[in-house]
């Protein structure tokens, strides 16, 4: 769906967007794994404020065998962020769930700010209210490998974004 070389190129400028908008702040980005662990590390690279990171990992909530779309933290931040610029990094907001319940959860640990950075959106699928401060690329509903992005663990090393085509 996206070669290697688009994708680049689209960090790349988010980067810069990114630079230009916290000019004389910090950032501390916010890493959920384990798909944003790719985006995020490139991401990184092309930011020119100064940067701090922690990592989290979330799981969703089921009440039974229907999930109420709610999260919680399995992992959680080694740091605090209060006072601190966030940028949460994400490979993809689908539903909006994880996004709409993270943000919801970290606010109350009263950082300066909270904004969101996702390589991939598929908007066609929301169910949840986000707003999404920085978006990579605007994707149809298919099914996308790589770059992060699994099926059933494997292909997230793929540097690009494939999509998957199932069998009937
Ligand atoms: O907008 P949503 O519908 O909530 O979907 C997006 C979430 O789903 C994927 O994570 P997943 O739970 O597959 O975990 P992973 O990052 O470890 O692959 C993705 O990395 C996002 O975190
Ligand atoms: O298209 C997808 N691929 C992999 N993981 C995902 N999580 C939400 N959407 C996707």
């Amino acid at each position: 769906m996206l070669t290697e070389g688009e994708v680049d190129t689209r960090i790349r400028e988010l980067g810069e967007q990114i630079s230009k908008d916290y000019a004389g702040e910090n950032v501390h980005l916010i890493c959920v794994l384990k798909g944003g662990v790719f985006f995020m590390c490139e991401l990184a690279k092309r930011i020119s404020v100064p940067v701090s990171m922690d990592f989290l990992s979330v799981s969703s909530y089921g009440s039974g065998t229907v999930s109420s779309g709610a999260v919680k933290i399995i992992k959680d931040l080694d740091e605090p962020l209060e006072g601190k610029n966030v940028l949460i990094v994400e490979d993809i907001i689908d539903s909006g769930n994880t996004l709409h319940y993270l943000v919801e959860i970290l606010y109350k640990r009263q950082p300066k700010n909270i904004r969101i950075c996702t390589l991939l959106d598929k908007p066609e699928r929301r169910v949840a209210d986000v707003h999404v401060d920085y978006t990579g690329f605007v994707i149809p509903d298919e099914f996308v490998v790589g770059y992060g992005l699994d099926y059933d663990q494997k292909y997230r090393n793929l540097p690009f974004i494939g999509s998957v085509v199932f069998d009937e």
